[in-house]
């Protein structure tokens, strides 16, 4: 069945990799770069105290755990509900295939009711990486700094010159374009994907013909540009890689996988932390902090376990009968962006010619060629509309682009959950034409959602309410960008390439006239879907009687020894992809850290 649907010119390719992975048991999955399991070690003397705990080896997890181990005197515990990232991870163009995979939690909204109409059930699904290397093994790689006026939301507790400082300490950047000057010397390799496809030129042309012109690496605000990436020689360097692989072999790190940490202990007559609940494999353990327990398990996770703990709004943990610790406003105030596909049939060949069997053999022993690419995803508009702009910009556009009976059309969109009949519309569509995909996003929203538990076991999904597009500015946004692009594909540079809106058959707006606004806003209702770009969760801020739930050093309001350092604390959605500033944020953590605890 996997075989049948893999047709068109990178399904061929990916079959052709995948039988000479699996005939060759070729391993690219590079264990080697991390330090061993220390489950086993750790399930036979649990009592032994460390340092410092954290939760959660992804993105701020495997970066904090760096910085802490490079002081010696230190034992820091890191402990990871997934293992180790496979051999998928390792290509970047499988990026989109990793989705619904073990390597995901696998999360799901509410049922919506202004957003993912079109999806099964009416819910959003939500990725998160369940591995070391957290979400950076499963994103598309993109690296971004925040703009200045990003900063805003950190109510001066952050400058934007403070953030300069660490996003400095973490970049490495490689290659020629770097005019927004990225840092050369720290552990993240970032680099530019390469693609060269003709498609892209045209989608810069017909940009500029709307008076966006190509900007370099988003130097300034407004206008198309190939957006950087962390991919290191041709693979992608998640964090795991970039920040795990020179601890290998420090003493005083000791990281566990299959560590499902479920719930966070401590004593209430002092109100502060001293260790966590954890199950390795299926043993239960607990295992106790000198100095401090640090939770980077994503905003989802973090929220959840915070929670369970008894951190959170007085009113849920009573329904719960969870014993209170620190009445905060946890889980409220989740942000995302939030995305419509608009498909495009392309009626002339925009395709380079391309031999599978090389393509393979570039990507095995030379690390090169279009499995080293994300498709076109890493060309990026960023422009502004109607009705709240912002000088930022407050959508983007990404891009991705199917050839012609494309077997990898199916498996993206069956891992964000189509309906059936959507799905197979556009893969009809597909059997004649390209496919063109334009994504508007809105990355500025104010819709804001929630996360909250479904039950007091620790080993249900938490209940995730999107609330996508509850607020009208949010579909007028969007809308103005549908509009956007329907005026894109009316430029001369388009033109040349046929390229037409797709009527997609999408029940719910069967009564809409095309091309009316009742459709678009129908459209975007039912296409629309979130990029898990999620924050707010434990948010951040500098006041004492607001929703803050953590102060400007990350640290749990009103307890001691707790910190939350990870996608959580940002109080408001950012205009850029969020990668660059969760690990901005958890470099300034560690410095606090070693300022408070350091000798
Ligand atoms: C599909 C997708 C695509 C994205 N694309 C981009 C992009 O291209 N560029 C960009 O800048 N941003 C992107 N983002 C956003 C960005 O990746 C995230 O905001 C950021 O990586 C989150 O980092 P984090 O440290 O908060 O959590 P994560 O990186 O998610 O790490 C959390 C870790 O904690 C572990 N964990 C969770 N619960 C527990 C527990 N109870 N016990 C033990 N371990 C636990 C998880 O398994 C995971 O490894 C994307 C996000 C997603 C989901």
């Amino acid at each position: 069945m996997f075989e049948e649907q893999l047709t068109g010119f990178l399904g061929h390719a990916l079959l052709q990799l995948i039988s000479v992975l699996s005939y060759y048991n070729y391993e690219l999955a590079t264990n080697q770069h991390f330090p061993d399991d220390f489950g086993p070690m750790l399930i036979e003397n649990p009592k032994q105290n460390f340092d410092f705990i954290i939760i959660g080896a992804g993105t701020s997890g495997c970066l904090i755990a760096n910085r802490l181990s490079e002081v010696k005197e230190w034992n820091v515990l890191l402990l990871e509900a997934g293992t180790d990232p496979t051999s998928t991870v390792e290509v970047p163009t499988f990026f989109d295939r990793l989705k619904m995979s073990e390597e995901d939690w696998k999360f799901s909204t509410t049922k919506e009711k202004n957003a993912c109409l079109g999806m099964l059930d009416t819910r959003c699904r939500l990725v998160a990486g369940k591995m070391l290397g957290g979400d950076t093994g499963i994103s598309p790689m993109h690296y971004e700094r925040a703009f200045p006026e990003d900063f805003t939301c950190f109510n001066e507790s952050i400058t934007y010159e403070e953030a300069l400082v660490h996003y400095n300490n973490i970049e490495n950047f490689v290659g020629i374009d770097n005019v927004r000057e990225l840092g050369t010397g720290g552990d993240l390799t970032i680099s530019k994907f390469g693609n060269e496809e003709h498609v892209r030129q045209l989608i810069y042309n017909a940009a500029e013909e709307l008076e966006y012109t190509k900007i370099s690496a988003a130097l300034q605000n407004l206008g198309y540009y190939d957006v950087d990436g962390y991919i290191k020689s041709g693979s992608r360097n998640h964090f795991a890689k970039a920040f795990l692989d020179t601890t290998r072999n420090r003493k005083n790190l000791f990281v566990v996988r299959n560590a499902l940490v479920t719930k966070i202990i401590g004593d209430e007559i002092d109100n502060r932390v001293r260790g966590v609940e954890v199950y390795v494999g299926k043993t239960k353990l607990i295992v106790k902090s000198r100095i401090e327990v640090i939770l980077s398990a994503g905003p989802i996770n973090s929220a959840k376990l915070l929670l369970l703990s008894g951190f959170g709004p007085k009113e849920q943990l009573k329904y719960f009968n969870i014993p209170l610790k620190a009445n905060i406003a946890v889980g409220k105030n989740m942000q995302d962006h939030i995305a419509v596909p608009i498909f495009i049939k392309v009626n002339s060949s925009t395709a380079n010619e391309t031999d599978f069997a090389d393509a393979t053999y570039q990507f095995l022993k030379l690390r090169k060629g279009p499995f080293t690419q994300i498709n076109i995803h890493d060309l990026v508009g960023s422009i502004n509309t109607c009705p709240y702009p912002s000088s930022r910009g407050n959508i983007k556009i990404y891009h991705y682009h199917f050839f012609e009976s494309d077997g990898l059309l199916r498996p993206y969109l069956e891992h964000r959950g189509f309906v059936g009949k959507i799905m197979k519309s556009i893969i009809k569509a597909n059997t004649q034409s390209q496919l063109l995909v334009m994504i508007p996003t809105l990355v500025l929203p104010k819709s804001v959602g929630e996360v909250t538990l479904q039950s007091p076991c620790p080993f249900d999904a938490p209940k995730i309410q999107g609330n996508y597009l509850s607020e009208e500015d949010d579909l007028e946004s969007l809308t103005c960008a549908f509009v956007f692009v329907e005026r894109l594909l009316k430029t001369k540079a388009l033109s040349e390439i046929d390229a037409n809106f797709l009527h997609v058959d999408i029940p719910n707006c069967r009564s809409y006239k095309v091309g009316t606004l009742g459709y678009i806003k129908c459209y975007i209702e039912n296409m629309g879907m979130p990029l898990s770009h999620i924050s707010g969760t434990v948010q951040y801020g500098n006041c004492s009687n607001c929703d803050a739930c953590v102060d400007d050093k990350m640290r749990i309001r009103g307890i001691r020894h707790l910190r939350v350092v990870d996608a959580s604390v940002i109080p408001k959605s950012i205009s850029q992809s969020l990668e660059a500033t969760v690990a901005m944020l958890a470099d300034r953590a560690a410095a606090d850290i070693l300022r408070t605890w350091g000798k």
